[in-house]
């Protein structure tokens, strides 16, 4: 007999989740060549993140996001309870991003998406279908939180400057960007035998399409949403990021968008989002946690 038990102890869901959201952010950081964003070739747009940042950054919301699963197993259902404690725990993981990166927002707005879609799916772990988890994810948005502030956020200045809809009403409205853009995109080039960067870069461009990504209207207005929607567009247009000619196309989009300091961050938290719901669709049952 051994003295020790060295079989590893099974995780918990939200230790599951959590790690599945961890991952999502890692892998979003390490796609390249991703336009204008932090990737494994340099800082994008970026002159106060890097690769080890975002890396770090995502690693220090893990308890975030286990505290949140845990919160929506507790609670057991959408309410103002549930979507009060997670607005404190996102803001408390907002410190924890913050005190790993003297300061620098990193991850603000995957807190947000992730931490919506954690609490969503843990709250009914049998009933993982993307549409469904995004939309238990809504009606938690659609609650006001007391206890939320309202800083008069990049995000707010812009949605009063030019009326754009941000990450609040991307999520309120069931994350349209991913269940209708992000995943199909990815299914489809994953079909078309285009391996699973490309079809990932291709996911990324399909939400960049539309997106009226508030991180691009702050820092380059509507020229700069202009070129990023019409440019992705090109991209998919010319055969997506698989195809010599896309690729040509997706350097020129990148080259374009530094030179305007345009930096799709809005798109890179949800293609975060669409990773996440992927892997939870094509892996098994979340509830056995557990591997
Ligand atoms: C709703 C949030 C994202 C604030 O949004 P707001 O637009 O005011 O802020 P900000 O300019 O800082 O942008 C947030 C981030 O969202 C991302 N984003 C930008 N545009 C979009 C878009 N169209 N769709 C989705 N995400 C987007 C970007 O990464 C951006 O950095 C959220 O941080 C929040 O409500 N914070 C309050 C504290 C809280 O309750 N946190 C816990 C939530 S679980
Ligand atoms: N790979 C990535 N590269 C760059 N940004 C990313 C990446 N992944 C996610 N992001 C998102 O982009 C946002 C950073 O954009 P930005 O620097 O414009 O933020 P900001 O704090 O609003 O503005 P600023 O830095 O101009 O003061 C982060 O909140 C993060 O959610």
């Amino acid at each position: 007999m051994h003295a020790f038990n060295l079989q590893p102890k099974p995780l918990s869901l939200a230790e599951h989740l959590a790690d599945l959201a961890v991952d999502a952010l890692i892998d979003e950081a390490d796609l390249s060549p991703k336009p204008a964003l932090v990737d494994r070739r340099g800082n994008g747009a970026h002159t106060d993140l890097h690769l080890g940042l975002m890396h770090a950054s995502a690693l220090s919301l893990w308890p975030a996001f286990k505290e949140m699963a845990q919160a929506a197993s507790e609670f057991g259902g959408v309410g103002l309870p549930l979507r009060e404690a997670i607005g404190r725990i996102g803001r408390e993981g907002e410190q924890a991003m913050l005190a790993t990166t003297s300061g620098v927002n990193t991850h603000r707005g995957a807190i947000w998406a992730l931490g919506l879609l954690v609490t969503a799916a843990a709250l009914d772990p049998e009933f993982t279908a993307p549409g469904a988890i995004a939309l238990r994810a809504a009606r938690l948005a659609l609650l006001d939180d007391r206890y939320a502030p309202h800083p008069l956020s990049h995000g707010a200045q812009v949605a009063q400057r030019y009326g754009a809809r941000g990450a609040r009403e991307e999520a309120q409205l069931g994350f349209p960007a991913v269940i209708q853009r992000a995943l199909p995109q990815l299914k489809h080039s994953r079909a078309a035998g285009h391996g699973e960067q490309n079809a990932r870069l291709d996911a990324l461009l399909a939400i960049m399409t539309r997106l009226a990504d508030t991180c691009v209207l702050y820092r380059a207005g509507e020229t700069g949403l202009h070129t990023m929607q019409s440019g992705a567009q090109a991209v998919l247009d010319a055969g997506g990021s698989a195809s010599l000619a896309g690729r040509r196309r997706l350097h020129r989009l990148d080259e374009q968008l530094i030179a305007l300091n345009a930096s799709p961050g809005g798109a890179a938290d949800l293609l975060a989002a669409c990773l996440f719901l992927d892997r939870i669709e094509s892996g098994d049952s979340i509830i056995q946690g557990a591997f």
